[in-house]
């Protein structure tokens, strides 16, 4: 690994440490470095807050003058909340950019580059550019699509079983496995769920870790409003709570949740609630990744509408057997394996002494 790949991946180890805390931001790390000594680093923490470049510029101080900048992702060039970071990269003097990757907003890619050569900064672009670009993956299909990110979580049984054929389902995976499932809610806007795993898993939803963490938005698909008002969802604020129903739903039906300031209901545009209008109107609302949790019906149906990016699945060695125990995905299923959906396995690990797969949907 070089000079520049050795600094470009501190870099990205500062964005990694800040992921789904920047939302609807991308994660973005810099380091700023003279005569092989760091002069300052920095990562965007918060969206409306100062960017990386900012915090590694205000830290290197004037010792900027002449010195390298590496930023994750190509420095931004518009006036946001916050004024543009290639201003204030040619302000600071740095003689040499080093960039990972350059804006995947189309309004805004390549001019960030184009301002630091014409200041007659050298810039080094691509440098770790994978690496960087899968920080934020969430970011670039939000940015260029507006349809939130999903990520499809299961947990079953080494014999593919969510619960024994009574429905009992907690716990199949063990205290640690579960713990990352409440990392991974805390990187998610939303976490969303079908109206019939409410009712029966009575589920709170909300990040339960040692040291806190966000509570992502909890969004029910529920065409009819069948949500029980005595379920923790409603009775507990912890969140906000979305019932996404059906456009035929009664005045009746919605009163029960007046009560409920933390409720919302949003209503798609036919009687029935589909995947793709729901990602539709919660991209509308600002959602940019969606944490499904099932059951098997909500999961079938996110399949079917290739409305998933990612695939997450934690095996526990367990085996429950029983033909009607259920499994992770319902629905009518396919009749020919051709027509199966593939996917590439991206990461195995052990946690605990379950497996996590995380899997991505062949494009
Ligand atoms: N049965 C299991 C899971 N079950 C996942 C969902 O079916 C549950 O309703 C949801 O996690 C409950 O959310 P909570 O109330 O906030 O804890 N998920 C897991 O990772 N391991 C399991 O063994």
């Amino acid at each position: 690994m070089n000079q520049d790949e050795r600094y470009m991946r501190t870099a990205i180890e500062m964005a990694q440490a800040t992921e789904g805390q920047t939302s609807p931001n991308p994660a973005v790390g810099a380091v700023v470095v003279k005569d092989g000594e760091v002069l300052g680093m920095g990562a965007h923490l918060k969206a409306g807050h100062a960017h990386a470049e900012v915090h590694a510029l205000n830290m290197a101080g004037s010792h900027a003058e002449g010195a390298t900048i590496y930023v994750t992702l190509e420095p931004c060039s518009h006036h946001g909340k916050t004024p543009p970071c290639a201003d204030r990269i040619v302000e600071a003097g740095i003689k040499r950019a080093v960039i990972a990757t350059l804006d995947p907003n189309p309004q805004v890619a390549g001019r960030g580059v184009e301002k630091l050569k014409q200041a007659g900064i050298e810039v080094v672009t691509n440098v770790l550019k994978e690496q960087a670009d899968d920080l934020n993956e969430v970011f670039y299909h939000y940015i260029s699509t507006k349809i939130p990110y999903v990520t499809l979580k299961n947990a079953m049984s080494l014999d593919g079983k969510i619960a024994t054929v009574t429905g009992e389902s907690q716990w199949i995976t063990g205290e640690k496995a579960r713990a990352d499932v409440h990392q991974d809610r805390h990187k998610h806007d939303a976490i969303l769920v079908g109206v019939n795993t409410v009712i029966k898993d009575q589920p709170r939803l909300t990040t339960r870790l040692p040291d806190g963490g966000k509570n992502p938005v909890r969004i029910v698909l529920d065409t009819h409003l069948r949500t029980p008002v005595e379920t923790p969802l409603i009775q507990n604020p912890d969140a906000p709570t979305w019932l996404v129903a059906g456009n035929n739903v009664s005045e009746e039906q919605r009163e029960k949740y007046k009560a409920f300031p933390h409720v919302d209901i949003l209503t798609v545009a036919s009687s029935h609630v589909t995947v793709e209008e729901a990602l539709h109107l919660l991209g509308e609302k600002g959602i940019t990744s969606i944490y499904v949790e099932g059951g098997a019906t909500v999961n079938d149906a996110f399949l079917r509408s290739g409305s998933v990016q990612q695939v997450i699945t934690y095996i526990a060695p367990k085996m429950i057997g029983g033909q009607d125990a259920p499994t992770p995905v319902g629905g009518q299923g396919i009749k020919a394996l051709k027509e199966a959906l593939n996917l590439h396995i991206k990461e195995v690990v052990h946690i605990g002494n379950d497996l996590k797969i995380v899997s991505k949907p062949n494009r």
